[in-house]
């Protein structure tokens, strides 16, 4: 009954990025997770990598607009054409495709049964032929190769786009874990309000999210480094250049920084003590793109007493351990969604 999965779908439905991983092949779809739609005739403009263009620059009647914002599913009908669209793409770059591929589709841990069975539903519009949920921590585990389903304890710190998601996995569910709408996309507001605040100076989320990937840090830079940035000026309206430090980004980012830390140790101390003597060796995984963000993993290792890994390919795990998992899809039908929370 499940002969082969080779042309199955795994989907990393994120808030920032959409990955689509195909098995014995890899990532086959990677874009950012945007829909620009026209306002007056109600039509999709763009998706993807055309839409996130148009962010900050689109006219009157369109309007870019990321359907996953905080973590949630701000908009069903635009989810399901973004998801429709992303397994046509995976489709056309392999023509041997099914027409209706099993679907497995990561989405955060901490989203309701209402948003999860609307993710289902999504998928199955898009043409799967059944549709499985994966939890964002569970996958991240998977893709960043830790021994999930063994009675051992790991622990994942995933940083997307959206959320950051804390997890202690033992023999393949969840032990303990936190969500929280804290990640990438918070980072950028705290930088657009610091430049606002310090400099009259209005940026847009592009730039700011250039500024935290580029001269961005957890902990101050032994040499600082800066970056020229262009805005409008509030003051007299007209654009302006301004130069940047990393010490200012650090400044800025620091009040996000510590919700990630402080929920990293609120699951910590949650976690039962055999499991955490066995983080303390293997130590803290982390996985997302905001795990590529300068000395976080310093920063967290000194806060917490613990080791901190940063995965190989953070930006990745999530789209691999969703695809990986297809391999386990019995594990997945039998009950209902694996690494569903034991909370
Ligand atoms: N080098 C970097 N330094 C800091 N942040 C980065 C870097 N590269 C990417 N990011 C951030 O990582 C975030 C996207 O990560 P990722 O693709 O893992 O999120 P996602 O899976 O789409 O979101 P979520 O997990 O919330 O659903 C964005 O906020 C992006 O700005």
């Amino acid at each position: 009954m499940f002969g082969s999965f080779s042309k199955d779908l795994g989907i990393d439905l994120g808030t920032a990025n959409t990955l689509v991983y195909v098995k014995g092949k890899g990532i086959v779809v990677r874009e950012p997770s945007v829909v620009a739609l026209r306002t007056d005739t109600k039509t999709i403009e763009a998706v993807g990598e055309q839409a996130k263009k148009m962010i900050g620059r689109t006219p009157g009647n369109i309007r870019a607009i990321r359907p996953m914002k905080d973590g949630v599913i701000a908009d069903f009908d635009t989810t399901a054409t973004m998801i429709k669209y992303f397994i046509r793409s995976a489709q056309k770059q392999r023509s041997l495709f099914p027409k209706h591929p099993n679907v497995m589709v990561c989405v955060p841990s901490g989203i309701t049964a209402v948003e999860q069975r609307a993710v289902e539903d999504a998928a199955k519009q898009a043409g799967a032929r059944e549709a499985f949920i994966i939890e964002e921590p569970f996958a991240a585990a998977i893709g960043a190769d830790l021994p999930v389903w063994e009675p051992t304890g790991s622990m994942v710190v995933d940083i997307g786009g959206g959320t950051t998601e804390v997890a202690v996995i033992s023999l393949g569910g969840i032990v303990t874990s936190r969500s929280i709408r804290v990640a990438g996309d918070e980072m950028d507001d705290a930088i657009i309000q610091y430049i606002k605040r310090l400099y009259n100076l209005m940026i847009g989320e592009r730039t700011s999210e250039q500024l935290k990937m580029e001269i961005g840090s957890a902990l101050q830079l032994e040499k600082p480094e800066t970056l020229e940035i262009r805005g409008r000026d509030l003051v007299s309206g007209l654009p302006k250049t301004l130069a940047i430090t990393s010490d200012e980004i650090t400044d800025a980012l620091a009040d996000t920084i510590n919700a990630i830390v402080d929920a990293v140790k609120i699951t910590l101390e949650k976690c039962p003590p055999e499991l955490s003597a066995d983080i303390m060796d293997r130590g803290i995984v982390l996985t997302g793109g905001g795990a590529l963000l300068r000395n976080l993993d310093k920063l967290l290792q000194r806060e917490t007493g613990m080791p901190v890994i940063v995965a190989d390919n953070p930006l990745d795990c999530v789209a691999i351990g969703t695809g990986r998992s297809l391999e386990n899809i019995h594990l997945f039908k039998n009950r209902g969604s694996s690494g569903r929370s034991k909370r």
